[in-house]
């Protein structure tokens, strides 16, 4: 991991209440996908090309993914994030304690809307409205929490509220229970897709997938993109590392829509492992919550500073382009990884 994100890590773990600093760390089960997700990483190597004469552009392709309820980690809650977020596509989660329209507002840069499916369809039809209005340039529909993920940590804390004062903001006033954590899963399906395009003119992402075939079938009900996800190790306890997933929904994908990379990324080296084996862009989670927690807005700042510097300088070793023949696996020496 960059030593400035384990440097804020470390602040966040010392500043935040032990419950909210689980909440946020935490995974589902065993937390072996958590754990895998950055793991795997590590078990992957560059090959490095060389005298390619390349100019590295300058685009940085990361996008902070959606997490919820950022005013546990400080009182500025997604108002500091999206104040920091320039440069990149804040995906901002639907369970935000700031309502999305502030969000939108207090951000330089384009927002994305993330969206629970509702069980009741007028829930869903307020929520993309309140995102339209407020300006949101694409939805990402979560796709891969037909249920809670089981969260010991927070099952030994008994959190499962927010405390006095907070809401998942966008909930507010839809069935006219005010400011309850009420939001809800449900195991909908490609129809709910298909009528939510009906609904909206927004592009819309499916984030969650990993299984090659539904990457197939995102595609064929007209996603804007896919975000290959396993929730950062908070749903189910058995996938692989996100990172592992992505060559096969790349491969099915074959360039009709862009795939970003979300789970593990920690470094720039990692940035440049998921572009070379097919993302258009990764998503970090927790390092932003890290952030944010151990110094707000100037925090999150920091951690999307120091990725880009450590990537744009990886790159540059790199010869300016990734691609799937340069990465191999350590330890096999086999490069090309799955094709
Ligand atoms: C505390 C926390 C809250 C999250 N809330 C949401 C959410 O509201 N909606 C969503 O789609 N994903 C949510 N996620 C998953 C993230 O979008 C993302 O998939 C994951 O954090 C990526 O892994 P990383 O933390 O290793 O970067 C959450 C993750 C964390 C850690
Ligand atoms: C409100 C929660 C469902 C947010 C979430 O997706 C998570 O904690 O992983």
């Amino acid at each position: 991991m960059n030593p400035v994100l384990a440097e804020l890590h470390d602040k966040a773990r010392a500043v935040l209440d032990p419950v909210h600093y689980d909440f946020f760390a935490g995974g589902v089960g065993d937390e072996v996908v958590l754990a895998e997700n950055e793991a795997a990483f590590l078990r992957l190597a560059l090959l490095p090309r060389v005298l390619r004469g390349k100019k590295v552009s300058d685009a940085f392709p990361v996008l902070i993914s959606p997490t919820a309820f950022h005013k546990l980690a400080h009182p500025d809650g997604e108002l500091a994030t999206a104040r920091a977020a320039a440069g990149t596509i804040l995906v901002s989660s639907m369970a935000s304690t700031v309502p999305i329209a502030d969000v939108v507002a207090a951000a330089t840069g384009p927002v994305w809307f993330q969206l629970y499916v509702q069980p009741d369809p007028e829930v869903t039809q307020a929520l993309v409205r309140r995102a339209e209005r407020a300006g949101c340039t694409a939805l990402v529909v979560t796709v891969d929490s037909p249920v809670f993920g089981r969260h010991r940590r927070d099952i030994a804390h008994g959190f499962h509220d927010l405390p006095a004062g907070l809401a998942a903001e966008n909930m507010r006033d839809l069935h006219g229970v005010p400011g309850l954590r009420k939001i809800e899963m449900s195991a909908f399906s490609w129809e709910d897709i298909d009528r939510l395009r009906s609904m909206t003119s927004l592009p819309l992402w499916v984030k969650g997938v990993l299984h090659p075939a539904d990457a197939v079938l995102a595609v064929a009900h007209g996603v804007a993109g896919i975000v290959v996800s396993n929730h950062g190790g908070r749903q189910l306890d058995l996938t692989p590392a996100a990172v592992e997933a992505l060559p096969g929904v790349v491969d099915a994908v074959a360039g009709r829509v862009p795939v970003v990379l979300d789970g593990g990324v920690r470094s720039g080296g990692d940035i440049a492992l998921a572009l070379a084996l097919g993302a258009s862009a990764v998503g970090i989670g927790r390092p932003v919550l890290w952030g944010l927690a151990a110094d707000g807005e100037a925090g999150v700042r920091r951690v999307l500073d120091v990725l880009r510097d450590e990537y744009e300088h990886v790159l540059a070793m790199c010869g300016g382009e990734l691609t799937r023949d340069m990465v191999v696996v350590r330890g096999t020496g086999v490069s090309g990884w799955r094709g």
